[in-house]
């Protein structure tokens, strides 16, 4: 039996993986937030209240919810002869100073595997380990707070996984977590094809990644993957999946534009939430389709090309409407960002109301979780997961 099944981004959801937030929010202060891509300081304990909701939200709807920092020290504690192994890799990327591999290495190894897992992403401090010296950067490795951001560091495609190269150095260590999960946990080892690998060199992140359905996939081209790195990937799927078509947004490369699903999500058969910049910018940016017979500019719409691909009339619901003040702060907070929990249910930040008021007027069911300090990383619902298992559509 195939151990992931993710052929569409509405089919009924079963299993997603998540992070629930950790020390690494409170290793947080304002001289690194623009280096590790985070834009504030959550208050924990309020965030992991946020999150517990969240999953809660999602266990309701009959989803298990499984978390990579339990998944990585499983996969430690059955395969105990990688752990060295698995140290040594996280270190050689990680450690800002390699004079301190020896210390910081017996550090990590004298705890639990959950609580190494846990303390990688916290990151740690020179002072935890008694190091005073005359370099005044207080870190022997960095905090990783993005891992709360599942849905980045690899992509659940079909049957199988793409392994991220990602665009920033302070990402980049976060994808030897799922690397380890897939290739070495009992649940999933030897048994889930990669379509891409972290070793290769153009980067991808699965903000952009969009399963229409089990032929079609809709990529971004966006500040954070590049087009090779989506011909690279497409050679795999063709080859490896059921795939046989990439529809390529090729967006500007701003923040605004940071992933595909900051402006673009689907939550129905025919119906899409994007946000106005979207549509402000169609001359801004082109689409290609790439088969296996190579790529094609595509002259129409967007909403033409997605009616195409779906076989319906594809219905927009514009992120913040027509007020462009509500647009802008929606959109930052994520009021693109949902994830789908079954055809036309959703689960959306509560305080995007402008926009769960559309989408419930447009016939979507919208469940509201608590956003306060979970959105101050600028990721929403749906980059905080990533699905594992969703039922398959009925055509
Ligand atoms: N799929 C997404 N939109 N993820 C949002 C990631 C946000 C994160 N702070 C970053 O800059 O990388």
């Amino acid at each position: 039996m195939s151990k992931i099944n993710v052929y569409s981004e509405i089919g009924k959801l079963k299993s997603v993986l998540v992070h629930r937030p950790g020390d690494e929010v409170e290793n947080l202060v304002p001289d690194l937030l623009e280096r590790l891509l985070f834009d504030d300081i959550p208050f924990k304990k309020v965030a992991i209240e946020e999150h517990d909701r969240f999953t809660d939200l999602l266990r309701r709807e009959g989803v298990e919810v499984l978390y990579i920092e339990r998944l990585v020290a499983e996969a430690l504690d059955q395969n105990p002869n990688l752990k060295d192994e698995f140290v040594n890799k996280f270190i050689k990327e990680g450690i800002n100073d390699k004079k301190y591999t020896k210390e910081f290495k017996k550090y990590l190894l004298s705890l639990s595997n959950f609580e190494m897992v846990n303390k990688m992403i916290a990151g740690t401090k020179k002072i935890e380990l008694g190091i005073h010296d005359e370099n005044h950067y207080p870190f022997i490795a960095d905090p990783l707070p993005n891992v709360l951001f599942q849905r980045d560091p690899f992509a659940s495609v079909g049957n199988g996984v793409t392994l991220h190269k990602m665009w920033s150095v302070t990402r980049n260590r976060e994808t030897l977590f799922p690397d380890f999960v897939f290739k070495n946990h009992s649940r999933f080892a030897n048994d889930v094809p990669h379509f891409y690998e972290r070793e290769w060199e153009e980067p991808i992140e699965g903000g952009d990644i969009m399963v229409l359905n089990k032929e079609i996939l809709v990529i971004g081209v966006s500040q954070r993957t590049s087009m090779k790195a989506i011909e690279r990937m497409s050679k795999e799927v063709f080859a490896k999946g059921t795939y046989k078509k990439i529809l390529v947004l090729d967006l500007p490369k701003t923040r605004a534009f940071m992933h595909l699903d900051t402006v673009l999500t689907n939550a129905d058969y025919d119906k899409f939430i994007a946000h106005p910049l979207i549509f402000d910018n169609v001359d801004a940016f082109k689409i290609y389709l790439i088969t296996p017979e190579g790529k094609t500019e595509i002259k129409k719409s967007l909403i033409d090309v997605l009616s195409e691909l779906v076989g319906k009339s594809v219905k927009i619901i514009k992120c913040g409407g027509d007020d462009e003040i509500a647009a802008g702060r929606e959109q930052w907070n994520d009021g693109t960002n949902h994830l789908v929990v079954a055809p036309g249910k959703v689960i959306a930040y509560e305080r995007n109301w402008v926009t769960i008021d559309l989408m419930e007027k447009a016939g979507i069911e919208v469940i509201k979780t608590p956003s306060a300090e979970l959105s101050r990383g600028r990721g929403g619902p749906r980059c905080m997961s990533m699905p594992l298992w969703r039922e398959d559509l009925k055509q």
